[in-house]
């Protein structure tokens, strides 16, 4: 199994199309988001997908009428993961889950916990007490008992999730970061070796390898370095 996704973050659609050509043999899928997809929307996902898997990662949070239509609306585009914020509510989650299962082959639905660029402070500064872990858990609990397939979490979060919930929810985990990598705005990281055997399903990685001399390469190591680790 392929653990690795690559995030294309980028708003030029050449340069995406360039890096997932790149990048993709190493990845079981490639990561398109809001950069991407707010500006080349549906077209430039079908021009750069190219009928790969793709996760979709636009974390709607809206009303739950609002995030059923939302989905809806991208369910022809037939992605393989679709991320919404379990902060939008149990209704919300529910209502995401319940447009998904229209489709032949439904997206998995991911629910993003507490992003992983807040640690505790910034997560205080929102008014959230009680620490990231706390708060991991009680968001994946609701989105969970609400039919989310699985969680977007930090690696820091993953063993307490498994603890709590096992090995049935999908756990896909971004703030990756290979030793010596700049963390960026990113606040809770751990390498992709860590954070595999810790309990990832996969591990997503964007600047580490879309801002390497050679993406591909880079990518082929993290492929590398994590495969074998967890089955
Ligand atoms: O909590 C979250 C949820 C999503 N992301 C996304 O993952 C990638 C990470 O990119 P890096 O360049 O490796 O930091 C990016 O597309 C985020 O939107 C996240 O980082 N944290």
């Amino acid at each position: 199994m392929r653990r690795l996704i690559a995030a294309i973050d980028t708003p030029d659609v050449l340069q995406a199309a360039a890096l997932v050509h790149e990048i993709a043999p190493h990845c079981g899928l490639v990561k398109l988001g809001l950069e991407f997809f707010l500006r080349h929307g549906a077209p430039g996902y079908r021009e750069v997908a190219q009928g790969r898997p793709v996760f979709l990662d636009l974390k709607l949070h809206d009303i739950p009428n609002t995030v059923a239509g939302a989905v809806r609306s991208l369910l022809p585009l037939a992605p393989d993961m679709l991320t919404i914020h379990a902060a939008g509510g149990g209704a919300m989650v529910a209502a995401a889950v319940e447009a998904a299962a229209a489709a032949p082959v439904p997206p998995k639905i991911l629910a993003v916990t507490v992003l992983t660029s807040l640690d505790a402070r910034a997560l205080h500064d929102i008014g959230v007490a009680g620490g990231t872990t706390q708060q991991v858990l009680r968001l994946a609990r609701l989105a969970l008992e609400n039919g989310a397939d699985g969680l977007i979490c930090s690696p820091h979060e993953i063993a307490q999730l498994r603890d709590a919930f096992g090995e049935k929810p999908l756990l896909v985990v971004p703030g990756i970061r290979p030793l010596g990598a700049a963390m960026g705005d990113q606040a809770r990281v751990m390498t992709p070796e860590e954070a595999v055997s810790a309990g990832a399903d996969y591990i997503v990685v964007g600047r580490p390898i879309t801002g390497a001399p050679q993406p591909g390469a880079a990518a082929a190591e993290i492929a590398a370095a994590i495969s074998g680790l967890r089955g």
